[in-house]
């Protein structure tokens, strides 16, 4: 896609086991260099990895949007790795427990030399498969970054019996439907389901209908679609009140001249509520798919491979976000059809 340097953001709430997954990333065998930035040392300590301590230090941006702030420091701990480049294949950001990564996701987008030279890969989610339910209903920071997420890993499955395992997963599929879901001990994933995923499976994501994935009962991926005996596992579905997401589809073409304006519009007014947006796009008269992503107001998006021969041409877009305006978000992209 390009030699931009793929950025993980590691988040997830106190004690879920963002070092412990880092610890694994840092001493596997891989061949692979990863500068690490972490808000807190941790216990890790790998000679060959580079790891840089960043302290809060945070904007706000776009006139004081409450939705818009980004890290000055991890800013300038960027552009100082940049200078290193071809030094390292990819940046781990750990966001301490307790942090919004709205504020971590958006310095990607929005300082043009950090955008120049780095993407954001994915946002990855330590979620503490015994505590999660609790803190969902008590800690709002730990809703958001299950909302933000683009990779779940949901870890200590250890201590949880099956049936709590299926409820916490529902409890996170009400929340957000699209991300990629793992059950660790340990964060026993492959590095390869965590890093590098590359527009966090935007494909995958897109293909998924939140529906069929509220009934799933498989323990593995959700690559099969067959919608047959998913009914009465006795198994409650969950809505979660304040989040909700919105999975939009125009079998074709849309016309950029509309598209744009009105993305552009949606950031403005909807941003606060939105917490995460992303599209695969067919535009009018374009060999080549769209890509965005967002975070709150922040919108980044590029043209990126060719369509196949046999692929077919459609535009799709989902929103995650608190009160989003279903209806409206609806209208106003079916408006941009070609
Ligand atoms: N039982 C059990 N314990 C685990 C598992 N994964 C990690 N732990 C333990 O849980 C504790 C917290 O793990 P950490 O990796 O430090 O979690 P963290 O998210 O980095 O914690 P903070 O830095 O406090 O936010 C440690 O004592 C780990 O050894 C697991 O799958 N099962």
């Amino acid at each position: 896609m390009s030699d931009k340097v793929p950025v993980t953001v590691l988040t997830g709430y106190l004690g879920a086991g963002k070092t412990t997954l880092l610890n694994r990333i840092l001493t596997e065998q891989h061949g692979k260099r990863y500068a690490v930035i972490v808000n807190e040392f941790g216990e890790i300590g790998i000679d060959n990895d580079l790891i840089v301590d960043a302290d809060e230090e945070v904007f706000e941006m776009n006139n004081g949007c409450v939705c818009c702030t980004v890290r000055g420091d991890l800013i300038r701990i960027i552009d100082g790795l940049m200078k290193r480049k071809g030094k390292f294949d990819a940046i781990l950001v750990e966001t301490t427990g307790l942090a919004d990564p709205a504020p971590v996701a958006q310095t990607f987008f929005v300082d043009q030399d950090v955008a120049d030279k780095a993407r954001l890969d994915a946002i990855v989610t330590l979620a503490d498969a015994k505590w999660l339910k609790d803190r969902l209903r008590d800690a709002p920071e730990a809703k958001n970054q299950i909302a933000f997420a683009d990779v779940i890993i949901l870890n200590k499955t250890d201590l949880v019996s099956p049936a709590e395992l299926k409820d916490v997963e529902m409890r996170i599929r009400a929340i957000n439907p699209y991300a990629k879901l793992h059950k660790t001990t340990r964060a026993g994933v492959k590095i390869e389901d965590v890093l590098d995923r590359n527009a966090f499976d935007l494909e995958r994501i897109l293909d998924i209908e939140p529906a069929f994935l509220e009934a799933d009962d498989h323990d593995h991926d959700h690559d099969h679609h067959d919608h047959d005996h998913h009914h009465d596992h006795g198994l409650k579905h969950y809505h979660d009140e304040t989040m909700q997401s919105v999975s939009l589809k125009i079998d074709g073409d849309v016309d950029p001249d509309k598209f744009m304006p009105w993305v552009n519009e949606v950031a403005q007014k909807e941003g606060p509520g939105l917490l995460r947006w992303k599209g695969i796009l067919a535009f009018k008269n374009e060999p080549r798919r769209f890509v965005f992503q967002g975070v709150h107001m922040m919108l980044d998006g590029d043209l990126q491979r060719e369509w196949k021969d046999g692929e077919k041409r459609e535009s799709r877009l989902v929103f995650i976000g608190r009160d989003l305006k279903t209806d409206e978000l609806r209208k106003g992209f079916l408006a941009c059809a070609a």
